[in-house]
């Protein structure tokens, strides 16, 4: 849990959609369930994150009051999005704040890396993002592609104010030609499975759900 060791120097970046409008290509399969999922799938995705030993930091953005409680329950931080305004537009406001906070460490003071993590990844497991981030770290930007091959799951810079964020669409593709390194896709089978689908639960369910999206997805039809 956010050790702090000399080790742990990430400041992860977690935007999350409010639970409501969220995971709606879900909707027709989970129903009234949908919101429950939404939630259960960012809980499970920032418990990973949390156990993570090489993250320091670890700041949620969103318009939902319902995350801001999760997060700060859990211990990580929040930034208020004022408008639900595009998942690049959050990781550009966590970026800031995090370029903030090293601003205010003073001239010679080391930035740390940050990192946007896809907040629908229930699946994922400490040492998967453990070894994304090792072979991020010496790149200026780094990124991890989906299971699909055709968007991007984690986007990393060593500098937050040259994340410059790509995402939605072809995002893999785009992040790359922008400049970022392609990690390597072997042994992060849960850090590249985000759930856009209902099929994306099975494949997410094969690999080993975390418990809170374990539970939610129990109750709905298999
Ligand atoms: N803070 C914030 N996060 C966003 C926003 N849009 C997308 N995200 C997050 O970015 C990640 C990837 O987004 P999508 O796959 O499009 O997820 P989604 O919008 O929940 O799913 P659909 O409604 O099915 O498109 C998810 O974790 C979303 O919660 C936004 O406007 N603000
Ligand atoms: C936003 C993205 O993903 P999704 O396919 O989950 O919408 C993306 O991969 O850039």
């Amino acid at each position: 849990m956010m050790s702090g060791s000399p080790g742990s120097r990430w400041t992860v970046l977690l935007p999350v959609k409010p639970f409501a409008l969220g995971k709606s290509r879900l909707g027709s399969w989970a129903g009234a369930a949908r919101r429950d999922i939404a939630r259960a799938i960012f809980l499970d995705t920032m418990d990973a994150i949390l156990h993570t030993p090489e993250v320091c930091r670890l700041i949620v953005v969103t318009a939902d009051p319902e995350a801001h409680a999760l997060a700060a329950g859990a211990g990580a931080e929040g930034i208020h999005e004022a408008s639900v305004g595009g998942l690049n537009a959050a990781a550009r406001l966590g970026a800031a704040a995090a370029a903030a906070a090293a601003a205010g460490h003073g001239a010679g003071v080391r930035t740390d890396p940050v990192a946007v993590v896809a907040a629908d990844l229930p699946a994922l497991k400490p040492r998967e993002l453990a070894s994304v981030l090792a072979e991020a770290g010496p790149h200026p930007r780094a990124v991890l592609a989906d299971h699909r091959g055709h968007g991007s799951t984690v986007l990393t810079a060593q500098d937050p104010s040259f994340l410059l964020p790509g995402f939605e669409g072809a995002s893999r593709a785009r992040h790359a030609a922008n400049g970022a390194y392609e990690i390597a896709h072997s042994g992060v089978p849960g850090a590249r499975l985000d759930v856009d689908v209902p099929g994306d639960l099975a494949l997410a369910a094969a690999l080993g759900l975390g418990t809170h999206t374990a539970a939610v997805q129990a109750n709905l039809p298999q």
